[in-house]
């Protein structure tokens, strides 16, 4: 009997979504960082198994707002929460139950649908800090299950896929047996920039970091692309080219050096910074940034 089914991924910011995955997908399909956010668009990933496809949709991280860009990532989440057959919730195992969890229980609890609590982190864990975490959130919801798993070391991960397969419905593949994303290639170029960006920054640039692709080209040489970095002070535009252009150049290097696994070929990159002031706060830039997924809502 061949199943398939959406599975929606949620989880506080930096509880492991990403990683887990990318993990399960054995393929890089979401960017990570250890910056809260580093998720923005609902990111399916696609598991196409003998018995089964499974498709992942990672999630922002949910987190109470403070700015517009935080409203419209929240509600690409929630959308994905309406529209999926199982949610797998993942916690980090280290943290406490906080403001952040309450905000997502209230959501899953008005969906009705079966959720799955994956404990994750648990190889910074001994077995008693496990019994003790796995009680504690026992008590806060009816789990249709708990799991406790390592996203990183990929530990417990086939019992997590034999636990979402009991959840999705019978019936044929949903996508192409070789698509592993609906994401298309433009989109991933200009995530794999700002992943970089990211993981050379600090406080607030990762939040106020959008990329956009101007322009690529095949050349005889190689692909050539122009991507445009957005910030939204004129301070963060200094900050990101760095002295005598170092921060950007490196970005630049990292990006174009996976940009070539990508593509299995050279790659020239040109990276531009402008400043767009305040832009997380403008619906319309937002959107034209290919942030609102939902904007016809
Ligand atoms: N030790 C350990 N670290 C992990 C594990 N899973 C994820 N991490 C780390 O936790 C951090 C956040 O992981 P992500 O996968 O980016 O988290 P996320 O939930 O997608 O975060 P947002 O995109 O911000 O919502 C990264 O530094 C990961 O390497 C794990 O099983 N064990």
């Amino acid at each position: 009997m061949y199943k398939s089914g959406f599975i929606a991924i949620v989880g506080r910011p930096n509880a492991g979504k990403s990683t887990l995955m990318n993990q399960l997908l054995k393929e890089k399909i979401a960017i990570m960082s250890d910056k809260p956010n580093t998720t923005r668009n609902n990111i399916a990933g696609i598991l196409t198994k003998p018995d089964a496809q499974y498709v992942f949709v990672d999630t922002p991280g949910i987190h109470k707002p403070q700015q517009q860009l935080g409203r419209v990532l929240n509600k690409n989440a929630y959308s994905a929460m309406e529209d999926c057959d199982v949610l797998a919730w993942i916690v980090d195992g280290n943290e406490n139950y906080g403001a952040g969890d309450t905000f997502i229980l209230e959501r899953i609890q008005a969906l009705h649908k079966p959720v799955i609590l994956l404990i994750n982190k648990i190889d910074q864990m001994n077995k008693e800090k496990l019994m003790e975490v796995c009680l504690n959130w026992s008590k806060v919801y009816d789990f249709d299950e708990i799991i406790p798993i390592s996203a990183k070391k990929a530990d417990n991960l086939m019992e997590v896929l034999k636990v979402m397969k009991s959840y999705l419905k019978e019936g044929p593949a949903l996508f192409p047996e070789e698509m592993t994303s609906d994401h298309d290639l433009n989109f991933r170029m200009c995530e794999i920039v700002r992943e970089k960006i990211l993981l050379r920054t600090h406080e607030e640039i990762p939040h106020s970091v959008a990329v956009l692709l101007e322009k690529s080209e095949q050349k005889p040489n190689g692909y050539h692309l122009q991507m445009l970095v957005i910030v939204d002070k004129k301070s963060q535009k200094g900050i990101l080219i760095g002295k005598q252009g170092r921060m950007i150049r490196s970005i630049r290097l990292a990006a174009q050096k996976e940009l070539s696994d990508l593509l299995g070929q050279r790659v020239e990159l040109e990276l531009y910074v402008r400043v767009e002031q305040n832009w997380r706060n403008h619906e319309d830039k937002i959107k034209a940034f290919g942030l609102d997924e939902f904007d016809d809502d």
